[in-house]
């Protein structure tokens, strides 16, 4: 770093092309990194010439901006003795909604995971809660991952001397208290300071695993620093267009022994139209600083999501598995199956797992529930499941849920939203909303006559799938409809 900083000078370099930030106590040159922020460039522009640190803060972590900053681009340190009133007021902008402590629940009364959800909306920021309740268009896919598994009932047994019981599982060579792992979710840090490091540690203190997001607001090293050092964590792989920093990302990955598996996830080539979120960005334009000029909306929408997501390589395929394989010796696990033939497909690429998910909703609206598919593939590839893992996630939000896709043949089960919604609470809150569906699980086990969770996985027996059956697809020439594609 260079000198020293003074206010009359930073005010010098207060536009788009010619962008000085203070960020916690030194000045930074982001003109060159603006345009290629994943954040979206508006986000820096606006606090050209002022103190961006509150802001920065609440998204990344201290040490981002010095890891990521050429030594050119790091101007010096503040100089705060020249802080007059003028540049003071121009601080003020800031449009964000603060949660206030105050108003949040009491963690005590948050007694099942919706009412998680419900309480960041009341009391989170409307922006954090558009990013995180949000889902794609007109939210078929979200409603119908929640309504679905309540379409699968249970047959329950009696007597069966439910006094002691277990609900651990091994998952990708990891043991388990309960099968659950924690969605990968990006910014974490838009639902509570803690962020990311609140759910590593409430996850380790719950026995269940956090699998961390390629979009997370902390780095690696701080959220595996959140647990117990032989903790275990997944990691969430999104391929970047930019070869080579995945290639370099998975490099990393060979030396932290804590990271037992790689979560690719491929049901998101582009991000799809999430309307709450983008609507708060509307209502919300950011000015750059003395210039007064604004940001573009245009018809590609840009809520966080969509900013966040475009450095996603949509020419990802089938191949690319090997190129992966190349740079990584961890087990693959494809996140975001949505039909047995692509279920095949990973096994047959070896693949050690997949997660049967849609994205929580927020990919293809009009995507099959979860649940759904989890069943298509036990009709249809029952193979599979003894061959890799079969995970999944969407609308999970009981631990009868957990139950019902141990029984499906499910070896573990991923929860998002609320967890992210618990982060609110700090590690207290994740570990409080772990406690709920360990408790519940439990509960619905004894209740439905089983003691070993493990032992009945796969198990249809406990299980009536008829209501769910008539909305499963027709096999191949059962259909009305089959073979009309060659009489056209
Ligand atoms: C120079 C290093 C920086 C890097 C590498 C970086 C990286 C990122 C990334 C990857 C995201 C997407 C979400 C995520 O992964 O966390 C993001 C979002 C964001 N960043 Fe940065 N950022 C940097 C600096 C800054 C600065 C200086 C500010 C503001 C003063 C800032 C403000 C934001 C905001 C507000 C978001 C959320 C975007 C939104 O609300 O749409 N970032 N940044
Ligand atoms: C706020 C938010 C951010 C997400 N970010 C990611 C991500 O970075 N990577 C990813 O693979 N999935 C991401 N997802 C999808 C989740 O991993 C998961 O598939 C989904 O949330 C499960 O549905 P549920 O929220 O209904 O439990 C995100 C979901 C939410 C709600």
């Amino acid at each position: 770093m260079a000198g020293i900083v003074s206010v009359a000078e930073i005010t010098k370099h207060a536009s788009p092309d010619d962008c000085w930030i203070v960020v916690n106590g030194k000045v930074y040159d982001l003109s060159t990194f603006a345009p290629q922020h994943p954040g979206g460039p508006d986000m820096i522009y606006k606090w050209a010439g002022r103190d961006g640190s509150k802001t920065y803060n609440d998204y990344h972590s201290a040490e981002l901006i010095d890891k990521t900053l050429s030594d050119d681009d790091k101007k010096g340190d503040f100089d705060e003795s020249t802080i007059t009133q003028t540049w003071l007021d121009a601080q003020k902008e800031e449009t964000v909604s603060e949660p206030d402590p105050n108003e949040r629940p009491p963690l005590s009364s948050l007694i099942n995971m919706d009412d998680f959800e419900k309480a960041f909306a009341k009391s989170g920021s409307q922006k954090a809660n558009a990013y995180i309740s949000g889902a794609s268009n007109d939210l078929l896919t979200y409603n119908a991952n929640k309504a679905f598994w309540q379409k699968l009932w249970f047959r329950p047994r009696i007597m069966r001397n439910v006094s002691t019981i277990s609900t651990k599982m091994t998952m990708l060579g990891c043991d388990v208290l309960m099968p659950v792992w924690i969605c990968p979710m990006g910014i974490a840090k838009t639902a509570g300071p803690e962020g990311e490091t609140a759910l590593g540690a409430g996850a380790a203190a719950s026995g269940i695993i956090h699998c961390m997001s390629t979009t997370a607001s902390y780095g690696v090293e701080d959220i595996l620093a959140s647990a117990p050092k032989t903790y275990p964590f997944f990691f969430q792989l999104y391929v970047d267009k930019q070869r080579q920093k995945t290639e370099a990302m998975l490099k990393k990955f060979e030396t932290m022994d804590q990271i037992k598996a790689l979560f690719i996830t491929v049901d998101l080539a582009v991000v799809s139209k999430r309307e709450a979120d983008e609507r708060i960005r509307t209502q919300e334009p950011t000015s750059v600083y003395m210039s007064g000029q604004k940001n573009k909306v245009d018809k590609k929408g840009g809520g966080l999501a969509r900013t966040t997501g475009s450095f996603i390589d949509w020419a990802l395929s089938w191949e690319d598995l090997a190129w992966v394989r190349k740079h990584s010796t961890l087990p693959i696990v494809v996140k975001g199956i949505q039909s047995a033939a692509d279920a095949k497909l990973a096994l047959q690429m070896g693949c050690q797992g997949i997660v049967v998910s849609n994205h929580g909703g927020r990919a293809l609206d009009s995507a099959p529930a979860s649940i759904l598919v989890l069943l298509e593939l036990r009709r249809d590839c029952p193979e599979i499941f003894d061959k890799m893992e079969v995970h999944i996630d969407g609308g999970v939000r009981r631990g009868s849920d957990i139950l019902k896709a141990i029984l499906l043949g499910a070896r573990g089960v991923g929860v998002g939203r609320p967890f992210q919604c618990s982060v609110m609470y700090d590690t207290e809150g994740v570990e409080s909303a772990a406690a709920i569906l360990q408790d519940e699980l439990e509960t619905a086990m004894r209740l439905c006559g089983v003691t070993n969770l493990d032992a009945v996985r796969g198990d249809l027996s406990y299980l009536n799938t008829s209501e769910l059956e008539q909305y499963l697809p027709k096999p191949q020439g059962w259909s009305l409809f089959a073979g009309l594609r060659s009489r056209l």
